[in-house]
């Protein structure tokens, strides 16, 4: 069998075990023949195709980002080029394509399933919002990358009496400032999925200073909105592959607390740190238990399908379903938190 295999959307620590193991189950277990593609679904329609044996996938268990490179390309792009997508496939006589990404990727996946291309989708994101799986790989990793990082805050903003607000990653859902914000017994925690009050936050904060606490640690997602009418954020628009342009909560909800309280606060973005370097143990079991059982569902035809973790058992579940709607926080996740806040 010849095995065709992409990353899409953005990196994540993990991305390169599954390579490894969607390799090392191919070629050990198969006999078979994998062929990855460069820059996501822009590389395969570029036809940037490279075989990957197992001396190429070697060493990379521990290294994070994606040795294949990843490249978003216009949805458009994708379905105007179904055609050559086929023809491509078809030149390297490719029986079953593995993509691996996030919902975007998976979303395409879905669709070229449809149109009858043998697919298994391996899910992939720091933000752990993709549907019908427990967890993704990278969001062990970068949960434990921001807590370090929250635990550090601590001791300088009780040192200045400062407000400090921390902004970490996630787009559409709170699970990255939900786990790091309780793992490093965050003040507050704002997330998409509950859309901020600027005078309940001052209120807040006034409240632990006067009963003598000395700082205040406040984690907050990309993506969190203030409540309508409670303060403004910039708008920075729709980038040209869809996703909204963010503008830097934080950092505004910053200066409107500043003003609002009379403390001082200060503002600390993390960014894509959360997202490089080696993946945790965890992420790397992970990864590899998605990226061997991806490679058995092809050998065994089961087209269609994304790997998921349910439970501790790696489980396959129908592509449309997992990319029908996002895992966003459930409200009684965030009320588990209100005896830890404030
Ligand atoms: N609705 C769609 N239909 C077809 N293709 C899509 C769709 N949405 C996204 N894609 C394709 O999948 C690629 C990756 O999507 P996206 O940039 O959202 O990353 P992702 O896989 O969701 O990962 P991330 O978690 O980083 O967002 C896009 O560049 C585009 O080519
Ligand atoms: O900077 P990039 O690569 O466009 O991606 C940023 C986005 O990717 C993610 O890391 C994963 O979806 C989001 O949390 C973030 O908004
Ligand atoms: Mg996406």
């Amino acid at each position: 069998m010849r095995i065709g295999v992409l990353t899409g959307g953005g990196d994540c620590p993990g991305l390169n075990a599954v390579l490894r193991a969607v390799v090392r189950t191919s070629v050990i277990e198969y006999g078979s023949e994998v062929i990855g593609f460069r820059n996501g679904w822009r590389g395969l329609l570029d036809d940037e195709a490279t075989p990957l044996d197992i001396g190429k996938v070697d060493k990379l268990l521990t290294r994070g980002g994606t040795t294949l490179g990843t490249m978003r390309a216009a949805p458009q792009a994708l379905h105007d080029g179904l055609g050559r997508t086929r023809q491509v496939l078809d030149d390297h006589g490719i029986d079953v394509l593995i993509p691996i990404g996030g919902e975007g990727t998976l979303t395409a996946a879905a669709w070229l399933s449809d149109e009858g291309v043998p697919v298994v989708g391996v899910p992939k994101t720091i933000d752990n919002d993709i549907d019908c799986t427990d967890l993704t790989f990278g969001f062990d990793t970068a949960v434990s990358i921001a807590t370090d990082m929250i635990d550090r805050l601590h001791t300088t903003a009780e040192s200045h009496q400062r407000v400090l607000l921390v902004e970490v990653m996630g787009r559409h859902a709170g699970w990255i400032a939900m786990h790091a914000g309780m793992a490093a017994g965050a003040h507050l925690i704002l997330m998409p999925e509950q859309p901020f009050d600027v005078e309940e936050i001052c209120q807040l904060i006034s409240a632990r200073f006067d009963r003598g606490d000395t700082h205040v640690i406040a984690v907050i997602s990309e993506g969190a909105t203030p409540k309508p009418g409670t303060m403004e954020l910039r708008d920075g628009g729709i980038d040209e592959f869809g996703h909204r342009r963010f503008t830097g909560v934080a950092q505004q909800l910053g200066w409107e607390l500043e003003a609002r309280s009379g403390k001082e606060v200060r503002t600390t973005v993390l960014g894509h740190v959360q997202r490089g370097g080696t993946p945790t143990s965890f992420d790397r079991v992970l990864a590899t238990r998605f990226g061997m059982h991806a490679a058995h569902a092809a050998h065994r035809g089961d087209f269609g399908n994304m790997v998921a973790l349910h439970g501790t058992e790696i489980a396959l579940v129908p592509l449309k379903e997992a990319v029908a709607r996002l895992k966003t926080v459930p409200p009684d996740r965030i009320a588990e938190l209100s005896a830890f806040t404030g």
